[in-house]
């Protein structure tokens, strides 16, 4: 494509964003912009990354098992991600950094202790701490991209209130696709060189639209009446609870900093992470792939769970009552193991320790709602599930993940509504899939086509080896 086309592609998204930023920005004049940083930073990163395939490109990565073919690919080495990693019994690290040290490092909002998700976002992009003044200009450039194209709206308000929000969130973001920087500079001929810009402007647009998406299904679903503008002086979790309409309640926002936060990524092999990866190579658009991750979010097994958690501690308390004794609890899990379900939020594909974001929630839950009941329950379950599941014998991690605490924060708040709660999730995890759509495009990493085999074929590799 001649780099006249490219230019207005690109850059006329940029431009009208750029113009309507104008209209909010006051402060952010001489900070470095993030994709003015991130071009800096990905020449470097191509080299790195031929250089390593230079040198290691035809060396072995271990035996791949025929259990793992059957078993879901569990460890098995597959994907490349430098966003986050996961230790087994560590937990995750953006970007080398623990939540504890993000919890630390990030800037915060005036006043505020939680770390912006702003920074985060730029952590996970760079794999630098922005300052101050970097993540209000990003929080401003979010606000100037937020508004959501009225047929989106139409979608939204036209869906019943019967129809689960997490499929309202997936139809509405896939929606987005209508304006896609992405899509059309591909139709225009793009170069590959150039196609990690496109995916950054629409990566930038999805996120900025999030909390309109959320809180417009929010208050469809739940009458809460009308949604009020995007403040362009407050950050993104600000907004988000005020379109909610919780943002009279400082202690939700600042929940919302490190909720969000928290549930951004988790390495690139969980469900959301790696299919917006795997429908990004296709080169579908921004929009499009992480329309495709929210519908892996909102299965049980992977963040639908936090939703289940809740509803299972209701279903115990009607069943055993308020204050029930130990005795009680751990004969109502084992009703529920007896019935061939799952106990929801807890149990790791990965991890074999408590999950670092459940001891992150248990510390918000310390310092702001103590004595509340529900979390009585929690911590009440906390030390009575891990000790069944072991005696159970089956599961791999009997400890809590993430979901097994992020639903009584919400509750202690008002947010009673469960069927909601895994679009908070998925607002959150928009950020890890965003930042790897950006690098994946920069990478040029290639369309994900693994090899699958019949078990006919498997028999007969080894009866052909034996023979
Ligand atoms: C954000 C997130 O996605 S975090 C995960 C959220 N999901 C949940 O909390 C749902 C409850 N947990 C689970 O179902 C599982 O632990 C998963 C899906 C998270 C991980 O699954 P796996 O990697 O297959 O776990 P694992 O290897 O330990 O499973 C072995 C057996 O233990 C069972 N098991 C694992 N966790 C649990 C649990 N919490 N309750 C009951 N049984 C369990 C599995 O169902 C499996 O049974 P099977 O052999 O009859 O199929
Ligand atoms: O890592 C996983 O498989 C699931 C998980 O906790 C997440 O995606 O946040």
């Amino acid at each position: 494509m001649s780099s006249a086309a490219l230019r207005s592609a690109v850059q006329q998204s940029r431009r009208s964003a750029l113009a309507r930023s104008a209209r909010f920005a006051s402060t952010s004049a001489k900070a470095q912009t993030l994709k003015e940083r991130l071009a800096e930073l990905i020449p470097a990163e191509i080299e790195n990354v031929k250089a390593t395939r230079a040198e290691h490109g035809k060396k072995s990565f271990g035996p791949v098992l025929v259990d793992q073919l059957y078993g879901g690919m569990r460890g098995l080495p597959a994907l490349i991600w430098d966003g986050s990693v996961l230790d087994a019994d560590e937990g995750i690290r953006f970007r080398g950094k623990s939540i504890p040290e993000i919890q630390q490092a990030l800037p915060k909002a005036p006043g505020g202790s939680e770390p912006l998700p702003e920074g985060l976002f730029w952590l996970l992009l760079t794999g630098e701490i922005p300052t101050q003044e970097q993540v209000t200009a990003l929080s401003k450039d979010w606000a100037a991209r937020s508004s959501l194209p009225s047929f989106v709206e139409e979608i939204l308000d036209r869906c019943p209130p019967t129809l689960h929000p997490m499929s309202q969130f997936s139809l509405a973001v896939t929606a987005l696709n209508h304006d896609s920087a992405f899509a059309k500079a591909y139709q225009q001929g793009i170069s590959k060189k150039e196609y990690w810009q496109p995916t950054f402007e629409d990566a930038m647009d999805l996120i900025a639209k999030l909390p309109n998406i959320a809180g417009r299904i929010y208050r469809n679903v739940y009458g809460g009446g009308k949604l009020p503008a995007i403040d362009a002086d407050k950050d993104y979790s600000y907004n988000l609870a005020n379109l909610l309409g919780f943002a009279d309640k400082p202690d939700f926002v600042e929940l919302m900093r490190l909720y969000i936060t928290i549930h951004s990524d988790h390495e690139g092999g969980n469900v959301s992470a790696h299919t917006g990866k795997l429908v990004g190579s296709a080169l579908s658009d921004p929009f499009l792939a992480f329309g495709a991750s929210l519908n892996g979010l909102a299965g049980p097994l992977h963040g639908l769970a936090n939703q289940e958690v809740l509803i299972w501690l209701r279903k115990m308390q009607s069943k055993i009552g308020e204050n029930a004794s130990d005795d009680a609890v751990r004969e109502y899990v084992w009703s529920t193991l007896k019935a061939g379900q799952v106990v929801p939020g807890y149990g790791h594909a990965v991890l074999r320790k408590t999950d670092p974001r459940y001891m992150a929630q248990r510390e918000f839950a310390l310092k702001h709602l103590p004595e509340n009941p529900l979390f009585k329950l929690v911590n009440q379950v906390y030390n009575i599930v891990p000790g069944v599941l072991l005696e159970a014998g089956k599961a791999k991690n009997p400890w809590p993940n993430v979901d097994a605490h992020s639903g009584v924060l919400l509750t202690h708040y008002g947010l009673n509504q469960m069927n909601f709660y895994t679009v908070l999730f998925g607002v959150s995890r928009a950020f890890g899939v965003a930042s790897q759509l950006i690098w994946d495009r920069a990478l040029g990493a290639p369309l994900e086509r693994p090899k699958s085999y019949s078990t006919e074929a498997i028999k007969k590799i080894f009866k052909d080896k034996t023979a």
